[in-house]
């Protein structure tokens, strides 16, 4: 089988969108004066959509959620003509080809996105010339079913809030991920909040149910050394991305310090760089997100890494290309789930873009034995609600 064509095309959706929030998600850019629609960075509502096609007819599909028109110019006049004429079954010699040759300027961020998103294709382009689903190809079922916890709560009305966190318990998820609104530029005041709204929440699901909390880069090493203390009451599973991505031994000092485990990695890339957490006990719990990470190549190989170092790894992001990976390690217990809702940050609007997912039922996900490749299709339903950039 030889690559003949490489195809980006980026979706923007032109839909209903939630309007911004204040204090919806604490994130990186609220420490700023003039921070503004803070979150307003971190919005994602364009995707690019990444088909190699092949000398046999088969097309594989990847997808890159970061900076679209970025990747797709990235794929277009770097990585498509590394990869065409080429077996997609050199899936580590393409790889290393695509990484080596953008050294320079995409070892991490939307370069390594870019590489992720041709990588993904070709592990779909592998399932499907085998008759095999990916998790088959890279360590078969591991799991009846995957457990995996409901992510929203955004920091809104409390009360609103409490409501959305029962509907997820009425669907029978026993974990769920709640969002701070609060940060450092929030005073004694934002703190109070933040702790409120763990409190309502526990309130609703109470202590038999995982409750995560992510700050996504929202705090300092001083704030949340002086808010940890004050969770640790409310047992989190997780707390996630507390500080800066960079700030890895920041990440490491609260990880000592505290009982509750520091989790974080959607903004970290490649092997080597979770080599650098776990070597650093930077992190208790490893969140890769496959279409930004180095695709399954390199996703395949941090699972391993885990593994080794005994720290679960549950990828950022509820979508097939992480499913796969979970699927296929016991290092890997569960998977984050984002609940299908109108167009808001956009994490969902892979459910608009795809179909093929799979539902959760009372908490628990599954991949089936007899879908070729990742499983995943566009969707035509949503077509008219995208500018499609070729
Ligand atoms: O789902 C996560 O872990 C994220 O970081 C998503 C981001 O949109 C903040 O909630
Ligand atoms: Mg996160």
């Amino acid at each position: 089988m030889k690559i003949t064509k490489v195809r980006a095309r980026v979706f923007e959706w032109k839909g209903k969108t939630v309007p911004p929030q204040a204090h919806f998600c604490s994130n990186a850019m609220d420490q700023l004066y003039d921070r503004g629609d803070s979150m307003g960075t971190f919005r994602f509502h364009g995707w690019t959509v990444v088909e190699v096609e092949t000398d046999t007819g088969l097309v594989g599909l990847g997808n890159v959620a970061l900076a679209p028109r970025i990747a797709k110019a990235i794929v277009d006049q770097y990585l498509a003509p590394l990869v065409i004429g080429q077996d997609p079954f050199d899936y580590e010699y393409l790889w290393q080809r695509m990484y080596r040759s953008t050294l320079a300027w995409g070892r991490k961020g939307i370069g390594m996105a870019a590489i992720s998103g041709v990588d993904i294709a070709l592990w779909d382009l592998m399932g499907k010339a085998t008759g095999k689903p990916v998790f088959k190809l890279l360590g078969g079922r591991t799991k009846e079913k995957i457990p995996c916890y409901a992510s929203k709560l955004y920091r809104t009305d409390l009360g609103e809030m409490q409501k959305e966190a029962a509907s997820y318990l009425e669907q029978g998820f026993k974990a769920f991920k709640m969002r701070f609104g609060y940060g450092p530029r929030d005073g004694v005041a934002g703190v109070r909040e933040n702790l409120k709204s763990v409190e309502a929440i526990r309130e609703v699901v109470g202590y038999e149910n995982d409750l995560m909390l992510e700050c996504y880069m929202g705090w300092n090493l001083e704030y949340a050394k002086r808010i940890l203390p004050k969770l640790e009451k409310f047992e989190p599973r997780w707390l996630e991305e507390p500080v800066i991505a960079d700030d890895i031994d920041g990440y490491a000092e609260l990880n000592q310090l505290t009982s509750i485990p520091i989790s974080g990695g959607e903004h970290e890339f490649t092997l080597h760089g979770f080599k650098q957490l776990l070597d650093k006990k930077a992190v208790s719990v490893v969140q890769y997100d496959t279409n930004r990470v180095g695709g399954i190549t390199a996703a395949h190989k941090i699972n391993a890494l885990c593994e080794a170092y005994s720290v679960p790894v549950i990828p950022h992001a509820g979508q097939m290309h992480n499913y796969h990976l979970t699927m296929s390690t016991l290092a890997s217990p569960m998977s984050e789930y984002f609940p299908v809702h109108d167009v808001e940050v956009g994490n969902e609007l892979f459910y608009y873009i795809f179909k093929g997912d799979p539902q959760p039922q009372n908490g628990f996900l599954d991949l089936d034995d007899n879908v070729p490749g990742l499983g995943l299709s566009i969707d035509e339903r949503y077509l008219d609600q995208f500018q499609i950039i070729e």
